[in-house]
């Protein structure tokens, strides 16, 4: 699919800020500070493929297949890992530069290692009253990974092996979507915290026949689930030639070989000096249990992240973006902040270098990609290079914590079996009946340098609201 860049007209911008000021969440319009709205002296958009739909009718050469009807689902999956306290330990200590009072850090650590972001976050939401409902909702659930399906699939047997945690994710954004669950009928928004129709009416007609003989509620349940099922098959399929994943986790003063989990184009094992080393296990960097998780029976005896989509499907979409977002090197705001200060108070100093670091942009391939591709090759932590490679690396994983995935499916046509270039990938439900989808991550707009400021103070309110609540 493509996206291309066109000019628009004087007047477009503040004209489709009035047409889609009706649709703007009512929080949105209280909290429209800072980088919201659009620059009115914009004179250039991207026009995407709307990725409601699978494929592009305008690239297409079988325009037809794109009218038919298709669901499409949005996740926001927020970030899906805890992050290892001995890791806390290791990285945020040394970093601080200050000793906290007796006692606080640990409690600090102890609850980050166990509970996940996004929980934490929920009881700061549920003080600043911006839900009425709280989500059952853990994105480690969804992360968890799992290959292994039911050959025919069955209600009662539904919730057999791996794929039993990532249905409860999706379960429980059904129940309660907040922001993170959108469903669209053929583009149009029909399921969602704020449009709540008959999603599994509309899920009936979407699949049309009955397969199994049940009726109307049980069917309509079954309904529901042959389509999570989808959802999940789509989040573990890997993209049709997908190169392996080039991205380098990185872990300082840490006695672990220097060579890197997944190929990176022959820059590992270099054999630098160097107090930064290449993490062997990617997944030992974090674990994939949440103590807040609503998921029964999580067996946390494992606990080292092995069932993660990190080692079932590396490299689906949601193993990709479970692997972009570790790109914080398990660093959390605190142990980035203080690097961040340095940059900012050299900049102050040294205007002059703004071009050359590119923490302001452009984000081009030199200044973003290649710093998340490679490690680190100065012994030299102390550097300012240090302290800029590591922020950026830090604010590429909070684009990815915050990106949504949109998969999109409709029923192919019987006589589409053939395996031409613009025809989309198939999924098959547990009946035999085909699907073609798509799977698309948007959302991904670079997050401001100076963000890292409201993310320290945003850390600081989560931890005292999940704290007052302990
Ligand atoms: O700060 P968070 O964790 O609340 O995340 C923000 C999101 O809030 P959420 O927690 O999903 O309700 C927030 O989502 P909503 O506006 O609340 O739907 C935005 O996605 C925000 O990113 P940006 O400022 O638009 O680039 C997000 O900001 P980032 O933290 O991703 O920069
Ligand atoms: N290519 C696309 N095809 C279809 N829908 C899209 C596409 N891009 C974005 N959307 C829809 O528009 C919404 C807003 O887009 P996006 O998230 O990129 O904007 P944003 O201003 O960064 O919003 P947020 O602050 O929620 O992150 C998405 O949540 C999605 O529903």
């Amino acid at each position: 699919m493509f996206s291309r860049l066109t000019q628009i007209p004087k007047g477009f911008v503040e004209k489709v800020e009035s047409e889609i000021e009706h649709l703007r969440p009512a929080y949105r319009k209280i909290h429209d500070e800072d980088f919201k709205t659009i620059d009115p002296a914009t004179c250039s958009a991207l026009v995407l493929p709307d990725l409601c739909f699978v494929g592009d009718s305008a690239m297409s050469a079988h325009p037809q297949q794109y009218y038919t009807p298709t669901i499409s689902v949005e996740i926001k999956v927020t970030q899906g890992h805890v992050k290892h306290t001995q890791n806390a330990h290791l990285l945020n200590r040394p970093k601080k530069g200050f000793m906290p009072a007796p006692g606080s850090l640990f409690k600090e650590d102890s609850i980050k290692g166990k509970v996940c972001k996004f929980c934490m976050h929920k009881k700061l939401k549920e003080k600043e009253g911006r839900w009425n409902n709280s989500s059952n909702y853990c994105p480690l659930d969804l992360f968890s990974g799992g290959s292994v399906r039911a050959a025919n699939y069955c209600p009662l047997d539904l919730f057999l092996g791996d794929r039993r945690r990532m249905m409860h994710a999706l379960l429980s954004l059904y129940g309660i979507p907040q922001n993170n669950f959108k469903v669209f009928q053929d583009g149009r928004e029909v399921f969602s915290d704020t449009v709540q129709e008959d999603l599994t009416g509309i899920l009936h007609q979407f699949f049309g026949d009955s397969v199994n003989g049940f009726t109307n509620g049980l069917q309509k349940q079954h309904e529901l689930h042959t389509f999570l099922d989808l959802i999940v098959d789509a989040l573990l399929s890997t993209p049709e030639g997908a190169k392996p994943s080039q991205i380098c986790h990185t872990q300082s003063n840490q006695a672990t070989p220097n060579s890197c989990a997944h190929s990176n184009g022959g820059s590992e094992g270099k054999g630098h000096a160097s107090s930064e080393v290449k993490v062997m296990n990617r997944t030992k960097l974090c674990s994939n249990f949440c103590a807040k998780s609503s998921y029964p029976n999580i067996d946390n005896s494992q606990n080292d992240g092995a069932a993660s989509v990190m080692l079932s499907a590396p490299e689906s979409v949601l193993g990709r973006i479970l692997c972009t977002q570790q790109l914080d090197d398990a660093v959390d705001i605190d142990g980035v902040f203080p690097l961040y200060q340095r940059v900012k108070d050299h900049l102050k100093a040294h205007p002059e270098d703004r071009c050359k670091f590119g923490v302001y942009g452009p984000f081009t391939k030199e200044l973003w990609l290649d710093p998340c591709i490679q490690g680190f090759d100065t012994a030299d932590t102390d550097s300012l290079e240090y302290a800029v490679y590591k922020v950026k690396r830090f604010i590429v994983s909070k684009t990815m914590q915050d990106c949504s995935i949109m998969v999109a499916m409709q029923r192919c046509p019987s006589c589409s079996q053939s395996k031409t270039a613009d025809v989309p990938p198939c999924l098959t439900d547990g009946h035999g009946r085909k699907f073609h989808y798509s799977v698309s991550i948007i959302d991904l707009d670079p997050k401001p340098f100076d963000k890292l400021t409201k993310y320290n103070q945003l850390e600081k309110n989560i931890l005292q609201a999940y704290t007052e609540y302990l």
